[in-house]
């Protein structure tokens, strides 16, 4: 049975957002008197939202301020991001190459899409408006969305019920072990792309039915199978 819809995630998949989530990062060290990180350590960092995101920048970073009251330098440090990553969303985020072509190829199948990301709903609409991709979308579930983010489940089979699709003709299209992790455990099938951030580990790795090159090889393989 062709699949009904594809669930696609944002940042390493249809983004490379690190530009931007690394200059907020150092923003945010910064303004708290931390040294600042190169950009390929904070993309390791970054998959399992925002919140995950700034607590590893103070584990890395924070070893004498943050230990006397960890839970308000963890408020602080995140109030500090989300102020800058405000500034900077979109700003030096790239679409990789074929997610054009790969998104219109699946509409043209037939296919509807939704983004599924662990990105908060403060950002994810207006970047996708910025970067020209709001209007493939029929859904948007962002990290916020629901009260689990991936690799939870929760944000897939929300997903599915917005579409009106069966778990099992949805495709999922990631670059991280949460992509993979929540699209077996909520029963869809899941694509890897490999140019992407995975926190730092091989996607050859991951537990999913193949690895494509691109958004426009995932819809190929959607037409495929
Ligand atoms: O915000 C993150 O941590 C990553 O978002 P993603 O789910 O679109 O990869
Ligand atoms: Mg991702």
């Amino acid at each position: 049975m062709p699949f009904a819809a594809a669930l696609l995630d944002l940042d390493g998949t249809l983004l490379n957002t690190i530009p931007d989530l690394a200059d907020a990062s150092n923003a945010m060290l910064a303004e708290l008197g931390l040294e600042e990180l190169p950009q390929e350590q904070v993309a390791t960092y970054v998959g399992k939202g925002t919140p995950h995101l700034v607590a590893r920048l103070l584990q890395e970073r924070d070893t004498e301020a943050g230990r006397a009251d960890p839970q308000a330098r963890f408020q602080q440090a995140l109030a500090a991001f989300l102020r800058h990553y405000h500034a900077c969303n979109g700003r030096r985020a790239v679409l990789y190459p074929g997610v054009v072509e790969g998104l219109q190829a699946m509409r043209a199948q037939g296919m509807k899409l939704a983004i599924v990301t662990n990105k908060p709903t403060e950002f994810t609409p207006p970047l996708l408006r910025m970067k020209g991709l709001d209007a493939y979308f029929d859904h948007v579930v962002c990290g916020d969305t629901c009260a689990e983010k991936k690799p939870h489940p929760m944000p897939l089979l929300h997903a599915c019920e917005l579409l009106g699709v069966q778990t099992a003709q949805a495709l999922a299209i990631g670059d991280s072990l949460n992509d993979a992790q929540a699209a077996r455990a909520a029963g869809v099938h899941v694509l890897a792309v490999p140019y992407g951030y995975n926190e730092g580990a091989s996607v050859h790795d991951l537990d999913v039915d193949a690895i494509v090159s691109s958004i426009e090889d995932a819809a190929r393989w959607a037409g495929e199978h």
